[in-house]
């Protein structure tokens, strides 16, 4: 209940007085519902269903309202006094409705940007330890289940009032009577807890095959062409009715145990209709019409019992939904960068002399294992092009995040032009910074705007500079679309070669004083690399550039090359140097990449 209340809390401050007023207005409402009931007593007198003589007490005082008027008068108005509490209740169940659904709107937008907003502030390093597609789950599946919670919150609030609502009626008609269905009620809400636990165990599955279900989905269309590749067809299939039956059978218990909760309602409802109908005859003296007002009045309750046992089931189910949403935005604000004094549009850093890094040290498990870097001693020359090579594993991309300002060493520190970056600076420092990933990444818009997006300022010229400058502007132009050809999932299918030197575009339109660029010739043919080399070339003396090599062909004109070898920088220096040294690691290195290029092409 906690993780419930949390949101419901969340409710509260979104929408303060407002959900007041929805509360009040769905009591109001019921009442009228159960006022307009309430006329059917005298009705039902002046028309002779039952002797006028049969309604006593307080019964009595409602009839006695009307003895002045003539039988017709007295018709019409409780007709016309029952017709317009019907109106009133109506116009102002709709106005609550409407209400209603424009609180959960707010509270939805409201909580789908908090939770945004604090993975958008989390710190690098919590996305590495994090499945990327439980992330998704949680934002996309899990959040919609927790709006359903709390919808199903309030449709148990609202329940609630009407049901106590009815329940008052009933006692001021017959308070023995009233107190022995309680009492029957009660003992079946303590029968019926069993199936709230049991709904939640259910939720919990439900929670777990959601995520299983989204992370290997993903996972296998990301990874389609290694199953084709491979023929492992039969064995996905297989995998994914194996994950399908327990999903079946989780959705049948649930179901099962939900039927089970209604059939006892049902039958309890019936029987205690029965019950207190015999009752009321034989012990408590309850008259005619007060009898049958009851049993009106119970056979439109007891429902709401069973909605009521209804909504604390799905409830129940909904709960760990409500965790899982809750943990994620608890991690990552407990991971949030705490950037101090900079706002989103901080004026980029300008890097005139050299980056150096001091002495760092890091490790992905803080505190034991090993350490991924160690004593990292650097100087980066601003707009020259300096390389970092070395084998797998060896640590490229930990310092590449490091030196980015995306992890934290845990000890030591980077330097710009003198200035030591830490919190104060940091974003001004990321946002000079521009980089093209190993596997280049596309937003699902036009070029245009993925172009634009990184300069808000871009001009169309602008554009087409950058894209000349990635040499892609030729096959930007024979698009039929041009620039607003549509890129990412769900626009067209671009080559390996073309998408990065797409992103390589984006990231020169900023005009970023560094620009690193991970493995960013991986994916193109000799030729496009040729033009790469060309563009990054031209960039030189621009730009600060640092490249993380894998084919040490493309960095032939680097100014310096940077050896890693176990979290550790084995050599430095310029490439021709290093490379006439068989004997070093790079001549190793480059003596490898030669036999095997050989093999390749024999
Ligand atoms: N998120 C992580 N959590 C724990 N260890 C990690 C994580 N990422 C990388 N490592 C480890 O840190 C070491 C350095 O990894 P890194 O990715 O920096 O190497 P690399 O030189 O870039 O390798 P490659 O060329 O294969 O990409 C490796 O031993 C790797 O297993």
């Amino acid at each position: 209940m906690k993780y419930i209340m949390h949101y419901l809390r969340k409710l509260h401050a979104s929408s303060g007085a407002a959900l007041y007023v929805n509360v009040f207005g769905m009591a109001l409402s019921s009442l009228l519902e159960s006022a307009s009931l309430l006329l059917l007593v005298p009705l039902l007198g002046l028309i002779g269903i039952v002797s006028a003589g049969a309604a006593e007490g307080m019964l009595e005082k409602l009839s006695g309202m009307l003895d002045g008027y003539s039988t017709l008068h007295a018709l019409f108005i409780v007709i016309g006094i029952y017709l317009l509490a019907t109106l009133a209740q109506n116009l102002v169940y709709r106005k609550m409705m409407i209400h209603n659904i424009r609180l959960q709107q707010t509270f939805s937008k409201k909580l789908r940007l908090e939770a945004y907003k604090s993975l958008l502030e989390a710190e690098w390093l919590f996305f590495m330890r994090k499945r990327n597609t439980d992330l998704v789950n949680t934002m996309t599946i899990e959040l919609a289940r927790v709006l359903g919670a709390v919808q199903l919150s309030l449709q148990l609030v609202s329940s609630t009032i009407f049901t106590v609502i009815q329940i008052c009626i009933a006692v001021w008609i017959s308070p023995l009577l009233t107190l022995f269905v309680l009492g029957c009620g009660l003992l079946l809400g303590v029968f019926s807890g069993r199936f709230i636990k049991r709904a939640k165990q259910l939720g919990n599955q439900t929670s777990m095959h959601a995520q299983a279900y989204l992370a290997g989905i993903s996972d296998q269309i990301n990874g389609m062409k290694d199953i084709k590749s491979n023929t492992l067809e039969q064995s996905r299939l297989a995998w994914l009715s194996d994950l399908t039956d327990g999903m079946v059978k989780e959705q049948m218990s649930y179901i099962r145990n939900r039927m089970n909760s209604q059939l006892l309602y049902k039958l309890s409802s019936a029987g205690l209709i029965a019950v207190f109908i015999l009752a009321g005859f034989a012990f408590f003296q309850t008259q005619g019409i007060a009898l049958l007002i009851i049993t009106i009045i119970f056979a439109r309750l007891w429902p709401r019992f069973t909605d009521i046992q209804s909504n604390l089931e799905q409830l129940a189910a909904k709960i760990p939904a409500c965790q899982s949403l809750y943990n994620m935005q608890k991690e990552s604000l407990h991971a949030a960068e705490r950037l101090r004094g900079e706002s989103a549009d901080a004026a980029p850093m300008l890097l005139e002399r050299n980056i150096v890094c001091r002495d760092i040290t890091f490790r992905y498990d803080k505190g034991r294992g090993n350490c991924t870097l160690r004593d990292i001693r650097l100087h980066i020359p601003a707009k020259g092009m300096t390389a970092v090579v070395g084998a797998s594993g060896a640590g490229k991309s930990t310092l590449i995040d490091i030196i980015m300002g995306l992890m934290q060493p845990d000890e030591g520190y980077i330097e710009v032009d003198g200035t030591a970056i830490a919190r104060h600076n940091l974003l001004a420092y990321r946002q000079a910074i521009s980089y093209v990933p190993q596997e280049p990444f596309l937003f699902n818009a036009s070029i245009r705007e993925n172009l634009a997006m990184l300069n808000l300022e871009a001009t169309d010229e602008m554009i087409w500079e950058a894209l000349e400058f990635a040499s892609c502007a030729e096959f930007v132009r024979k698009l039929p679309d041009g620039l607003d050809t549509v890129i990412g999932d769900r626009g067209i299918r671009l080559s390996g070669g073309e998408r990065q030197r797409l992103v390589l575009a984006r990231a020169i339109i900023r005009k970023p004083s560094i620009l690193v660029l991970d493995e960013a010739t991986s994916a193109l043919d000799v030729e496009n690399e040729l033009r790469i080399q060309e563009a990054i070339d031209r960039l030189k003396g621009n730009m600060t550039i640092i490249v993380v090599a894998h084919r040490l062909s493309t960095i032939r004109n680097a100014d310096k090359v940077i050896v890693m070898e176990e979290g550790r920088i084995a050599e430095e220096g310029e490439f021709a140097k290093l490379a006439a040294n068989h004997a070093s690691l790079f001549g190793q290195l480059l003596q490898k990449q030669a036999e095997l290029r050989a093999e390749a092409s024999a």
